[in-house]
């Protein structure tokens, strides 16, 4: 099924986001890209924000973000109720945080993961279901605020 994807970062992850966006069109997915469109240093919180807010308004169906470390991006992202972002270094925690969390967010540190394994993280956070039942409860809690 094709999704409508939200991506985005900093110039830390610049690179990262334009092969990762091949690895969406190669899936088939929508994919609206909120830049930034080079390597010249930026802030990111001035393209997580509209990010977030896509998904939130259910623009896109997920999220996902490049930058350096992935914690600035995460950081700006989890300050809307309605967004789940995980901050992930392995295909294993990518699909942790749909089945348990279910995530919303992808944050992927380009400066500490490989190519490789930031296209499996993709590949299995976006084919992952989240688990539902204990799980729900407690997802749920983390907005309860
Ligand atoms: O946390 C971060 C933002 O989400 C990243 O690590 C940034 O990419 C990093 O802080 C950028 O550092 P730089 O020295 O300005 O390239």
């Amino acid at each position: 099924m094709a999704l409508k994807i939200a991506i985005g970062g900093d110039h830390a992850g610049f690179t990262y986001k334009r092969m990762l966006k091949e690895v969406l069109e190669e899936l088939g997915h929508e994919i609206q890209d909120f830049g930034p469109d080079s390597e010249a240093s930026v802030d990111y919180p001035d393209h997580v924000h509209p990010l977030a807010k896509a998904v939130v308004n259910k623009d896109a169906d997920f999220g996902i973000l490049i930058c350096g470390s992935g914690n600035g991006v995460a950081m700006t992202a989890n300050k809307y109720q309605e967004v789940r972002a995980a901050l992930c270094w392995t295909p294993e925690l990518a699909k942790l945080a749909r089945e348990h969390n279910n995530a919303n967010v992808l944050c992927i540190p380009a400066r500490f993961v490989s190519e490789d394994v930031a296209r499996e993280m993709l590949r299995t956070f976006l084919q992952t279901d989240f688990e539902g039942g204990r799980h729900l409860n407690r997802v749920n809690k983390i907005a309860a605020c």
